[in-house]
């Protein structure tokens, strides 16, 4: 029996979680377009990834995930390279470590901007593709990255965590608008990942709070009931399963994927 091909776009799938996500979809068949916006580091992601064996099945393209036109080009990159689009990613997002009183108009439209406008483009650029294709009742999935800051807001991430509520405000709606359409939407909630983004936060709060590198880390995965920081693999596994046809009957739900440290 011949394997059905699958095809993914991964936004920020360079590195960190979006890395382990693209990683875990090859390793599950799927073919994977890594979306960026720094070239070099995607190009880098794909030659890795070709001397791991993946030659073929993945390619890499520029573009600023908070641009419209950006998700249409990503889109294209899947058309042209492999064919179809089944699953879209929208991972890519910034964290800002601010207090709410120091927030600006500027960094509002930054983080909204990247966090959420991206989200919408992401999952229009998608829904549009999968409209074109001939894919009778066949599941399609869009899966957007939100955050355990996007159940309870976090001090000093308060625009951030903004930004988390409204992706699961967005996936939700986006279900609701997409399911007769046999598209699925949810959203994963990562808790503390050890990725260069939890390096920028833990940085930050030493600047603001005081302390050593690494103090701010420790403090809030102290919280983590397993016993240790979450790493990109541990949410791939989940992004995994949502992008697989097991997931089929789940839609407009954000799950908290964090070793335990929020229980609602
Ligand atoms: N690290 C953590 O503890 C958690 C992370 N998340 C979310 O998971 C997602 C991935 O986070 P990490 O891997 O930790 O971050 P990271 O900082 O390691 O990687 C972010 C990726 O997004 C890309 N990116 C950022 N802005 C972009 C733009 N405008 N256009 C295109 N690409 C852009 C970066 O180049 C990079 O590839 C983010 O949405 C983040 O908010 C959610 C919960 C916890
Ligand atoms: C970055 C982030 O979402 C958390 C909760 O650490």
């Amino acid at each position: 029996m011949t394997e059905e091909k699958r095809v993914a776009v991964v936004t920020g799938g360079d590195r960190g979680i979006g890395r382990g996500i693209t990683d875990q979809l090859l390793k599950d068949g799927y073919y994977v377009v890594i979306a960026n916006r720094n070239e070099e580091a995607g190009k880098k992601a794909v030659e890795e990834l070709n001397a791991q064996g993946y030659e073929g099945k993945v390619v890499s393209v520029a573009g600023d995930a908070s641009k419209k036109e950006s998700h249409e080009r990503f889109v294209k990159a899947a058309v042209d390279n492999f064919g179809r689009l089944d699953t879209y990613v929208n991972n890519a997002g910034i964290a800002q470590i601010k207090l709410l009183k120091d927030e600006t108009e500027a960094d509002m439209d930054e983080i909204f901007h990247v966090n959420v406008y991206s989200v919408l483009f992401g999952m229009q650029a998608a829904a549009a593709q999968f409209r074109k294709q001939d894919d009778g009742d066949k599941i399609r999935k869009i899966i957007n990255a939100s955050s355990i800051a996007g159940h309870i807001a976090f001090d000093m991430l308060g625009a951030y965590s903004a930004s988390k509520f409204a992706i699961r405000g967005l996936t939700q709606a986006a279900a609701k608008e997409l399911g007769r359409e046999y598209i699925t939407v949810n959203a994963y909630c990562p808790g503390i990942v050890g990725t260069d983004m939890w390096d920028y936060i833990d940085e930050k709060m030493v600047e603001a709070w005081g302390g050593n590198k690494g103090d701010y880390l420790k403090k809030y995965s102290g919280a983590i009931t397993l016993g240790r920081v979450e790493t990109p693999a541990d949410v791939a596994n989940y992004v995994s399963w949502l992008a697989s046809t097991k997931s089929d009957y789940m839609t407009g739900q954000a799950v908290q994927i964090d070793g335990g440290i929020q229980f609602i």
